[in-house]
């Protein structure tokens, strides 16, 4: 990470990014906008703790896809930090990482789509993670607010003030819809960024030969 300490509220938008889509660019600069952050980090995942049993593609070409999709908003960056720690990349070390990078005095907030967030309690030290940090959960098509408040009783007490809502324009767009076009030759232009779809096919990602998309291992 490249930055000074001057920041007082910094995002962390993490993902899978296989590939980075425009709804993961709408969500992270609507909660910048929202919550005024200082500037959005992606942290594109290594190896996700929770995608154990599928193929996610080199992370070094995920890392590229997101750094080429982010490149014109001088708002964000993306960080390497995951990428390069060894074993699965959780949450709570990377989020470790960037309070002893900016310091006890600046807020963290981990932007996340809320069906992520329904899934919380199976993430690794919820508890120690919500000391930590807030997570604006952005709702995505399809998605039951009253879903979360049905979980929000089981989060420790001292957390729930710290899961914070917003709302995003409704984009329907994934990255398996995504994978699955490539596959099936259909057109992904307007899912996502110029440049990420010229990379996705100068390197040939997605196809049924070399096959970046999740299979059952
Ligand atoms: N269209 C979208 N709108 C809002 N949030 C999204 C959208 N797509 C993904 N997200 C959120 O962005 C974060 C990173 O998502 P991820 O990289 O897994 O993309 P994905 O499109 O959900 O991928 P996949 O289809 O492979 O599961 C997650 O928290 C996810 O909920
Ligand atoms: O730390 C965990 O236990 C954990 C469990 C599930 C998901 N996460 C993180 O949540 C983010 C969104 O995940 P995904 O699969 O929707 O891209 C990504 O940064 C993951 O590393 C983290």
């Amino acid at each position: 990470m490249t930055a000074s300490n001057n920041y007082r509220r910094v995002g962390i938008m993490g993902g899978t990014f296989d590939p980075i889509h425009f709804g993961h660019l709408v969500t992270a600069e609507a909660a910048r906008w929202e919550f005024a952050l200082e500037k959005v980090v992606f942290v594109p995942s290594g190896r996700p703790p929770h995608k154990k049993d599928y193929r996610v593609s080199d992370p070094e070409h995920r890392y590229q896809m997101t750094v080429l999709a982010t490149a014109s908003n001088p708002y964000f960056e993306v960080s390497r930090s995951e990428i390069d720690r060894e074993g699965y990349s959780y949450t709570v070390d990377t989020v470790h990482e960037f309070r002893r990078f900016y310091g006890p005095e600046v807020q963290l907030f981990f932007i996340t789509g809320a069906d992520a967030i329904l899934e919380i309690l199976t993430w690794k030290d919820v508890d120690r993670l919500l000391k930590e940090c807030h997570f604006i959960a952005a709702t995505r098509p399809g998605f039951q607010l009253n879903r979360l408040g049905e979980s929000r009783p089981m989060l420790p007490v001292e957390g729930r003030h710290r899961i914070h809502l917003i709302e995003v324009p409704a984009l329907a767009i994934s990255s398996t819809d995504i994978r699955w076009r490539v596959q099936n030759k259909k057109p992904i232009k307007y899912l996502l960024p110029e440049a990420v779809e010229d990379y996705i096919h100068r390197q040939g990602l997605y196809r049924p030969r070399d096959c970046g998309v999740y299979e059952k291992s």
